[in-house]
């Protein structure tokens, strides 16, 4: 379970968060939405523990991300906006590199995962020579090798094309039939709508919305939208 209480983040007198409240539950895939500034990366790396929250609490599974960082980095795989792996290794050096970090990592549980994720044949490859979408995957697979229970995509299809964004989000919705708690930042309506089971929207720092899919359905239905993406857009406003 991950719950913010009256989290709040400043930058300077600029107040980025204002005062959010939720509570996922285990094995939610929950799309965190909003528009360009809303707040949605900082909010991430404010649960994955890379940045602290100015006021109030993050917690997951009880402990502290203030306090409990190392044992909740244990849990957490994150996945930032940037692709940040090696571009003159390969990509199984760059995996064996980050599996000795994660420590209990065996290669064959990352080469079993690259087989399932269409990558295994590009893995003697230097990044700099795979696709966009391999380079992609090869970011979250990183971000996978210490198996967490919960995993956090900063805008991770953003430049592919819809073939390998398409492979991304089935590998995804498999992670999450598998139990993995996912939170998801994307701009694309479409990729939110397959992916995701439940939706936090962010507007100027306020937490605007956060519930089911079903509840964004029946937002839209009130508000006569023709179809998911318009309803997300409704409620951004
Ligand atoms: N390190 C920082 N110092 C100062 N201001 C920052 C910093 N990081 C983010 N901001 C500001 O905080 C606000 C929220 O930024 P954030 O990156 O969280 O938004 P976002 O919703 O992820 O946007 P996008 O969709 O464009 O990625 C923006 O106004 C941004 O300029």
């Amino acid at each position: 379970m991950i719950s913010a209480e009256n989290l709040s983040k400043k930058f300077g007198r600029k107040e980025v968060l204002k005062d959010i409240n939720f509570c996922i539950q285990k094995g939610e895939t929950v799309g965190v939405v909003g528009p360009n500034g809303a707040g949605k990366s900082t909010l991430l790396k404010i649960i994955a523990t890379i940045m602290r929250g100015t006021n109030g609490s993050v917690q997951i599974d009880e402990m502290d991300t203030k306090k409990d960082t190392k044992k909740i980095r244990e849990k957490i795989g994150y996945v930032p906006q940037e692709i940040a792996v090696y571009h003159e290794l390969t990509a199984r050096e760059n995996l064996r590199f980050f599996a000795k970090l994660a420590k209990n990592s065996p290669e064959e549980n990352w080469v079993r995962r690259c087989e399932e994720w269409k990558l295994a044949e590009h893995l003697d490859k230097k990044v700099k020579h795979l696709s966009g979408g391999n380079q992609r995957k090869l970011n979250i697979l990183i971000a996978l090798l210490h198996d967490p229970e919960i995993l956090i995509l900063d805008e991770p299809t953003v430049g592919i094309d819809i073939s390998a964004k398409q492979e991304i989000v089935n590998d995804l919705r498999q992670l999450g039939s598998e139990g993995k708690t996912i939170l998801y930042s994307s701009h694309d309506a479409q990729e939110l709508e397959t992916l995701c089971t439940s939706f936090l929207i962010l507007k100027e720092g306020e937490l605007l919305f956060y519930g089911s899919k079903q509840k964004v359905r029946q937002f839209g239905s009130v508000a006569q939208s023709k179809n998911f993406a318009e309803t997300l857009g409704e409620i951004v406003g």
